[in-house]
């Protein structure tokens, strides 16, 4: 058996790394950003604050996915990759006009934003991993990364008992509700395929990118306090 599927078994290697790196997933997907969003305390300076730099971010976000688009036609065995990730892309499209509409909505002007330097780093390393050195599993495994610390933050937000603002529900709904999460299932699944086929130096690869992002997201949540 090769790589980590002895030890993860039938679980996935996933599942192994967010236990194995339980307490910086934890501080990526339970920011008190987040929190004070879920218990209605959140500061609206704050919150416009990760609005625009996100709009930077997400912009940067297509050549990465569409960096994982050419991965998938390059080195994927199974078709139904592609159609999951050219969902994404469809996805983002509607994304970046809803970033417009949301901060037309908040009075935010996105063409003067200088992006701050957590924001430059994540949006550095993006770009690194759209580099064609870097494999389709390791680049699977970052997209499945990214979706998902967004994913579990949201939804948190739309809990039973949260207090979150209305003018903020649909923000949370973006990322928080049933679809975006069967998005990052998708990616999960095709992210642990890969990995139980992959090398040891692959495998290294993975979950370094994968630790390098729970700590980028921290960084970027971090931004909102505006002292980043
Ligand atoms: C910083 C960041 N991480 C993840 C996502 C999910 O798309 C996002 N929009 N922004």
């Amino acid at each position: 058996m090769k790589g980590e599927s002895a030890e993860g078994g039938d679980r996935g290697t996933i599942l192994t790394w967010t236990e194995r790196h339980r307490g910086m997933y934890e501080r990526a997907t339970r920011h008190p950003f987040i929190l004070s969003i879920r218990g209605g305390t959140v500061d609206i300076s704050s919150f416009k604050r990760w609005l625009s730099q996100d709009y930077i971010f997400v912009r940067k976000f297509v050549p990465f996915l569409a960096s994982v688009l050419l991965k998938t036609s390059k080195e994927s065995n199974d078709t139904s990759d592609m159609e999951i990730i050219l969902g994404g892309m469809a996805a983002l499209h509607d994304e970046i006009s809803w970033f417009k509409k949301e901060a037309s909505k908040w009075n935010i002007s996105l063409f003067d934003i200088a992006p701050q330097n957590a924001n430059k780093e994540y949006c550095r390393f993006l770009e690194s991993l759209t580099n064609s050195e870097v494999s389709y599993t390791v680049a699977i495994t970052a997209l499945w990364a990214i979706e998902a610390i967004y994913q579990e933050s949201f939804s948190l937000c739309l809990e039973e008992g949260s207090m979150t603002p209305s003018e903020l529900l649909e923000t949370c709904q973006r990322w928080g509700n049933t679809g975006f999460k069967e998005y990052c299932l998708s990616h999960k699944r095709i992210a642990n395929r890969q990995l139980e086929q992959a090398s040891e130096d692959e495998l290294k690869q993975a979950e370094e990118a994968f630790l390098r992002i729970l700590e980028y997201e921290v960084g970027f949540w971090n931004m909102s306090d505006g002292d980043a």
